[in-house]
């Protein structure tokens, strides 16, 4: 896949102002829905339509393991990631419950877990395990996370997984599953918003003072080995699988007119990546929340985003982005149900 030929299709300003002027006539005082207006407009932009829609939507996780947990940056073992796919594909992870909640499908693609799942998933949750997953990762530290044939053949594996969804899919949740990702998201995040490895390394999963410690020193020498990159080799040296994954899904939604509705510090990072690489591809994405992790304020600044919600969440997995879902559902409800003044005989403004 390759980042240099992405279209970024262009919204539908018509289409928006249309739907603002609908939003004007509906029976309430203008603005009084706030951000559930501006996201009803948005995706009208979007879509193309006056009347948007929120569903079918569809949440698709990518999961990869790290070399970097040789460095003691995570408080769990790399076992965890494998172990936590199982889990998603028996319905017992956070985001299998939420998926199951608001009747939307879980998709997961394995693009570099240590161990394959031993069964099948169950019902409404599918899985692959992309050939990517087979190929070598290396330690962020000091080397490249993966080549650079690697590193194409993981954004076409996120191309994939959003290409075996159906057509009629508009909105896709993205997230994300792997020990040890806070501290690669970290690493391209300081390289591509040239930040000093301090302003962007968090606690992830819970690490403690010297944990924290570790994982500043390891992303530290990541910066000073890399300083320089651009955001294709950035995430291709010192990402991982899954955040190149993220990277290929998010321009594969896009360039497809679907809208990407990005979950926590993991997902935004890979955003930030490809918003470097094609620009424009953010106007494509929603931004759900704010997560705890220390460094998700700088790359949503860089983003120019304002997330939905700062609900203290840091679980990843497409957690944040499937909490969200449900905003954006009243967004287009309420835009396509509510009532005109005309409609409800109800007087609007300066009608005496
Ligand atoms: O996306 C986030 O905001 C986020 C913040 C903290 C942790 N996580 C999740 O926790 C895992 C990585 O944490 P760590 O401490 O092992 O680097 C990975 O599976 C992520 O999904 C995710
Ligand atoms: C248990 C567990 C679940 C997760 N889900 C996403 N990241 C995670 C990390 C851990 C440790």
């Amino acid at each position: 896949m390759q980042p240099g030929r992405w279209v970024i299709p262009t919204p539908d300003l018509a289409a928006a102002d249309r739907a603002r002027e609908r939003q004007s006539r509906l029976t309430k005082p203008p603005g009084s829905l706030g951000v559930l207006e501006e996201v009803a407009v948005k995706l009208a932009a979007l879509q193309g339509t006056p009347l948007p829609r929120s569903r079918p939507a569809a949440a698709l996780l990518f999961a990869a393991d790290h070399a970097v947990t040789r460095h003691g940056v995570s408080p769990y073992p790399s076992a965890v990631t494998a172990a936590m796919v199982e889990n998603f594909l028996r319905g017992g992870a956070a985001s299998s419950v939420l998926c199951r909640q608001l009747g939307v499908p879980l998709h997961v693609v394995d693009v570099g877990v240590l161990r394959p799942p031993a069964r099948p998933p169950d019902e409404g949750i599918s899985f692959r395990r992309d050939p990517v997953a087979d190929e070598p990762g290396g330690d962020l530290r000091v080397e490249d996370a993966m080549s650079e044939a690697t590193f194409r053949r993981a954004l076409a594996a996120g191309a994939e997984g959003v290409d075996k969804l159906p057509d009629d899919v508009c909105l896709v949740m993205l997230g994300e599953m792997g020990i040890g990702n806070t501290t690669a998201a970290a690493a391209v995040a300081a390289l591509l918003l040239e930040r000093k490895a301090e302003e962007v390394v968090g606690r992830g999963t819970g690490v403690d003072n010297a944990g924290l410690a570790r994982k500043v020193e390891v992303v530290g020498d990541a910066v000073r080995r890399l300083e320089g990159a651009g955001p294709e080799r950035a995430v291709q040296s010192a990402g991982g699988r899954d955040i190149a994954a993220l990277v290929g899904a998010a321009a594969r939604a896009i360039e497809r007119r679907k809208v990407v509705l990005v979950d926590g510090f993991i997902v935004s990072v890979a955003m930030l990546a490809l918003e470097r690489m094609a620009p424009g591809a953010r106007e494509w994405m929603l931004f759900a929340h704010r997560s705890a992790e220390a460094g998700h304020r700088h790359v949503l600044e860089a983003l120019g985003a304002r997330p939905m919600l700062d609900l203290g969440l840091r679980l990843g997995e497409g957690s944040g982005a499937l909490t969200a879902l449900p905003l954006v559902d009243a967004a287009c409800a309420l835009h396509a149900g509510m009532a005109t003044f005309e409609e409800a005989g109800v007087p609007d403004r300066g009608q005496g």
